[in-house]
């Protein structure tokens, strides 16, 4: 039989915008666009057959897909991979192991995660989207032996719980997408999603476990981030958010790597209830290559963030409904009541401000470059201050943007990605974070246009605390592995909102050490929650929300490696100039750009010098691209009265702190 091509095109004459002319159905009954395919009577579009074709009883000239059905079709179309495919060969623990036993302990490990306390049993935990259901379960159920009574049944372990185990960029995308509202695919290919109610950090809501061992370690009290909790009221809160999370369909798990110093690496896994949280921290903590998931074990530490869930109000310690649990001993964070994604990197930063110190290594809340010749420098400053905008710099060697760890062989970084600031991001001014807004980046928070899905960077509609979580590698120049040498500069980045500190001053070994036990800089609108606009505060080591030691622990560590490995140290204001905030204006960004210019290529040492009023700070009289009357403030104010008394209330201001 010849099947004659009798095709109509009525179906895309009203839908289709392409103009009939240009579009021509092949012998397949598909359309296909050609450039002078001609119209054929009453404008339609005429059909090209093939000759050889003619007579031939068969769909295509291709050979026919290996499929007898949709599904046999779709399966053809993935391949197994890791991580749920063992690497052969491999060595380690778990080396003489089968697939089959491997995928038993892991599952294992993560029902033994998420076990509740009171109960003996943890979840039955079933690897794969419930969605999905052609997939074989794997399943897994864990006895424990606790000395709490047990009520051995309970709903939840009746049922099974998913586990979405370190999905890769592309499943999260899906994942957000068809589950969370508010995630979108912005034009640049980035992850648009909304963190809820709480859009920056609630510190006001942490609370770390005081019992035996932290009682003494850490610093309580005035002035202190700390604020305390006991291990009983964690326990009612931990109890909170495991049911939370088992009372799901499915959960997701990301076991990652903190700090890029393999001697002092950390496991740390994340169970959390959205994709937005798993590819946030997919990007922000070291990523395992497949080997090293293979042989993960147990983690060092744990998240269980039940972001969506609150805190119950009546628990003891609980003054609103969100709570930050810190627990040293147990070595688990809980989180519950904040969808705030920075509350997960900045607590696991938090835990590392007390177990590096352990071991004589300095955490530093700072950003790190290499320049070409392997001097290596430090950015501190508090969030929004610019740390990522700094660090990330075209002519250097990105190290990270945030948090670093300083020990006797070098800085390496802790995190695995950056986390910059978007509001008023643009093109020419930061190329680099510019283009790492792309496929895997989560875009926290911004307004983009409902069509194109263009990002407007300069709306402030949902928070000023907009934010681009991406792989550090988005960066072209990141070095990998993240570690360098000793510094050679260590850079203090105070965002003065008085407008009276110099754009740059050069500090000897005890001014730097004033200013870093101080902290005196501005917190930035949006970064805390109830901060509305720039508010000038004293953070010591620019950074008091994550310390868990008293900040001269820090300071002396800090002073003695600086010491040793001869860095300059040095005080950079990004913030105000020509008056406080709200008459004054930013110090530029090209120019702060020029400073950093200068003191990496050596040539800010060389200058001459004059010391300040007040705080005795040495200003140099030019910089190579700077307008040398703005580096001495009073030139920039037209008000020199108002200048010297807002001066001395600053001069004050650092009195009454210190
Ligand atoms: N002179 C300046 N120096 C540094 N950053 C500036 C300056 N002026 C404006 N900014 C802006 O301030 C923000 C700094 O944020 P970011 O670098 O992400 O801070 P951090 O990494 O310390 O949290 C960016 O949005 C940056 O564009
Ligand atoms: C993310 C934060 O800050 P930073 O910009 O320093 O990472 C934060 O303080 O929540
Ligand atoms: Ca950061
Ligand atoms: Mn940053």
């Amino acid at each position: 039989m010849v099947i004659r091509h009798s095709i109509s095109v009525p179906f895309f004459s009203t839908s289709s915008k392409i103009p009939r002319e240009e579009m021509a159905a092949n012998a397949n009954g598909r359309v296909s666009m050609a450039a002078n395919s001609g119209t054929g009577r009453h404008g339609l579009a005429k059909i090209h057959t093939d000759k050889k074709a003619e007579g031939i009883c068969h769909d295509d000239s291709t050979p026919p897909v290996r499929a007898q059905t949709i599904d046999e079709l779709h399966s053809l179309q993935k391949k197994k991979s890791a991580p749920t495919t063992p690497i052969n060969g491999i060595q380690g623990p778990f080396s003489a192991l089968s697939e089959e036993e491997r995928h038993k302990q892991q599952l294992q490990s993560i029902s033994a995660s998420l076990a509740s306390l009171t109960r003996e049993t943890g979840p039955n935990v079933v690897k794969g989207d419930p969605a999905k259901q052609s997939e074989t379960p794997r399943i897994s159920h864990v006895s424990h032996h606790h000395v709490t009574p047990t009520i051995s049944v309970s709903d939840s372990s009746l049922k099974f719980t998913h586990i979405l185990y370190n999905l890769s960029p592309a499943e999260l995308y899906e994942q957000a997408i068809k589950y969370e509202k508010g995630s979108f695919i912005t034009s640049s290919g980035a992850l648009a999603t909304l963190s809820g109610a709480k859009t920056g950090r609630s510190p006001k809501d942490k609370r770390v476990v005081r019992d035996q061992t932290t009682e003494d370690d850490l610093w309580w009290g005035k002035g202190s981030p700390n604020i305390e909790m006991d291990e009983q009221t964690f326990l009612v809160n931990r109890e909170r958010a495991v049911d939370y999370l088992n009372s799901l369909d499915k959960i997701f798990v990301n076991d990652q790597f903190l700090n890029w110093d393999p001697v002092n690496r950390i496991k740390v896994r994340i169970v959390s209830a959205r994709a937005y949280h798993s590819l946030f921290m997919h990007n922000m903590c070291i990523r395992p290559t497949p080997e090293e998931l293979e042989n993960f074990g147990t983690p060092d530490f744990t998240i269980y963030n039940a972001g969506q869930f609150p805190c119950n109000r009546y628990t003891h310690y609980m003054t609103s409904s969100t709570s930050i649990d810190l627990n040293l001993a147990r070595r688990e964070m809980v989180i519950l009541g904040t969808q705030y994604a920075g509350e997960m990197k900045k607590g696991l930063f938090s835990v590392m401000h007390y177990l590096m110190p352990k071991r004589q290594i300095l955490s530093l809340h700072s950003g790190c470059n290499m320049g070409k010749d392997g001097d290596v420098a430090l950015f501190f400053g508090l969030s929004g201050t610019g740390k990522t905008t700094l660090s990330t710099d075209h002519n250097r060697y990105l190290i990270g943007d945030d948090e670093h760890c300083w020990s006797d062989s070098g800085v390496s970084n802790i995190e695995g990605g950056c986390y910059a600031k978007c509001i008023d991001l643009s093109r020419e001014k930061e190329p680099d974070i510019w283009n790492a807004i792309k496929f895997g980046t989560v875009l926290e928070n911004v307004v983009f246009d409902e069509h194109t899905r263009e990002v407007d960077y300069t709306d402030k509609s949902v928070t000023e605390n907009t934010r681009a979580s991406y792989p550090i590698e988005y960066i072209p120049n990141a070095k990998i592995p993240c570690v360098a040498s000793h510094p050679k500069n260590v850079i203090l980045l105070a965002c003065d909102a008085f407008g009276v500190l110099p754009p740059v001053s050069k500090l000897s070994l005890p001014q730097t050490m004033y200013h870093f036990i101080s902290g005196y800089t501005a917190l930035v609108a949006g970064t805390e929650e109830g901060i509305k606009e720039p508010q000038a505060t004293f953070s010591a080591c620019f950074g008091a929300a994550f310390i868990m030691m008293h900040p001269t622990k820090y300071a002396a560590m800090l002073a003695s490696k600086m010491q040793k490995h001869g860095a300059t140290g040095w005080l950079v204001n990004t913030g105000w100039s020509g008056g406080r905030y709200g008459s004054g204006s930013r110090i530029k960004l090209a120019y702060t750009r020029k400073i950093i210019d200068a003191i990496h290529s050596g040539s800010l040492l060389k200058a001459d010098y004059k010391k300040t009023e007040v705080f005795g700070l040495e200003i140099p009289m030019e910089v190579e691209g700077v307008p040398s009357e703005i580096l001495e403030p009073m030139n920039t104010w037209s008000d020199k009265k108002a200048y010297k008394e807002t001066l001395l209330k600053l001069g004050w201001a650092f009195q009454e702190e210190l």
